[in-house]
């Protein structure tokens, strides 16, 4: 049987699970693969380090390069830019192939990555990179390469919905719950990646790129975190009947494909309401397959190791076997949609004075932009802010330019102290 020589980059929460399962699993991943993996090294920054696994202490290195120079396989799982991106250009470029997790260099630099790949026979897979131990990459890039997807719409970041899932079950403080997420493995290194929705945005182009045959980038999404979320805001959400969720859509429509991260209200009922913890789940709308469902664990050593072997193990099945890679289908020129142009419906909480005509005059705000309102709540306050009430609409569908007007209008009314929330709804 032929072997293939691998090396691990990183020995972090997923790289010390990707030594372990290498290392113990040996057999079963040769007659999978049709290969023996042999792990001739992990790269790390310091050998001495107290790690999770047991790994026999010759296999570390502090020299990446010459790793990769010796290697058929490179696993990367340090995370960041550089030498991220550096090693897996030296790999590919030697005609090696590369897994990796990394979504935020692919969602910098796929395009260029997916080519340098192919110019030298060389496979490059990521599985890894979006929701985990999903598998989501694949079957978009496979299984649906005969329809024509529509909407990507998911949980894709297991930090983001572990604190909004516990802040909603719990009441948690923002702050204890990340610590926690932390502790379990779930965030990245710098958790501001997580909290701030960028991690998810990263998720969502490349999610959006496969989808629509495009090569979609970081700065193409419209990107919110949860870091302005407040329990008064899931208190109001539970309240109404509904929960919020860190989204990341990606939708095709006449005007372009939009493609956005931010925290979003849905009803309970909805299949993405009941995705707890750090689980992820991501819906795929295409023109002939209907609606289909993909879920599971979104993040954490082990599940996010299982879609690196997965990917792995494909690859030597090819190195193994032979035989020229798939033709990679042809990119797509896209238009970008501009945010301003996106629809939705929104959930938007006013503090009003409690007096004659304020609805009105804010009724004839919305009727004037064009925006419809669905639902319409009002309570007034308890004594200590007597005099003031709150009011809590949701809108019909309308876009963020006429959504962007109205509540510039409505802040402008004497009878407004404050707009108390405004969140985007999905799934009406
Ligand atoms: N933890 C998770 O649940 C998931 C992680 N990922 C991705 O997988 C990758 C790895 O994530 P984790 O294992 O969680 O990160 P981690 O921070 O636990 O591990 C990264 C390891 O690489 C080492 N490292 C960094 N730069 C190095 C260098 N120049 N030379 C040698 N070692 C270096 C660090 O010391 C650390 O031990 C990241 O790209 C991450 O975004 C993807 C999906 C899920
Ligand atoms: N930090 C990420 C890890 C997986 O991609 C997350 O919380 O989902
Ligand atoms: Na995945």
């Amino acid at each position: 049987m032929k072997t293939l020589k691998v090396a691990l980059l990183g020995c972090g929460n997923v790289g010390a699970q990707v030594a372990r399962i290498l290392l113990t699993d040996a057999e079963v991943l040769a007659d999978r693969a049709g290969a023996t993996l042999e792990l001739t090294g992990i790269a790390v920054r310091n050998i001495g380090a107290k790690r999770d696994v047991e790994v026999p202490a010759d296999l570390f290195t502090t020299d990446a390069e010459a790793l990769i120079d010796e290697s058929d396989i490179v696993i990367e799982l340090l995370g960041g830019m550089e030498p991220a991106s550096s090693l897996i250009r030296r790999a590919l470029s030697r005609g090696a192939s590369v897994i990796t997790g990394n979504k935020a260099l692919l969602a910098a630099q796929g395009g260029e990555l997916n080519a340098l790949a192919f110019e030298n026979n060389a496979q490059l897979r990521y599985e890894a990179a979006v929701a985990g131990a999903i598998p989501i990459l694949r079957p978009i890039m496979d299984s649906l390469s005969g329809d024509k997807i529509t909407k990507v719409m998911g949980i894709v970041n297991g930090t983001t919905n572990f604190i909004l899932d516990a802040m909603d079950s719990t009441g948690a403080q923002f702050d204890d719950v990340l610590k926690e997420a932390q502790d379990l493995g779930y965030a990245e290194a710098d958790p501001t990646a997580d909290v701030g929705g960028h991690d998810a945005a990263s998720k969502a182009a490349i999610l959006a790129s496969l989808a629509f045959h495009t090569d979609f980038a970081f700065e193409d999404v419209h990107c919110e975190g949860i870091t302005k979320i407040t329990a008064a805001d899931v208190a109001a959400a539970k309240d109404a009947g509904m929960v919020i969720k860190l989204l990341a859509i990606a939708e095709r429509s006449e005007a372009g494909i939009g493609v956005r991260v931010h925290p979003t209200l849905l009803r309970r009922t909805h299949p993405l309401a009941a995705v707890h913890g750090a689980f992820n789940a991501v819906f795929v709308e295409a023109e002939n397959a209907g609606e289909l469902m993909f879920y599971g664990a979104g993040a954490g050593g082990a599940p996010t190791a299982s879609a690196v072997m997965g990917d792995t193990v494909a690859v030597a099945r090819r190195m193994a076997s032979g035989g020229p890679l798939p033709a990679i289908s042809a990119q797509q020129p896209v238009k970008v949609m501009d945010f301003c142009d996106i629809t939705t419906s929104y959930w938007i909480g006013l503090e009003v004075n409690d007096e004659p005509g304020v609805l009105a005059s804010i009724a004839q705000i919305f009727a004037s932009n064009g925006v419809s309102i669905e639902t319409l709540r009002q309570d007034s306050n308890p004594e200590s802010n007597a005099g003031t009430a709150e009011l809590l609409l949701v809108t019909h569908r309308s876009t963020e330019k006429a959504l962007a007007a109205t509540l510039a209008a409505v802040a402008d009314l004497a009878a407004i102290k404050e707009v108390t929330s405004v969140l985007r709804v999905e799934g009406n």
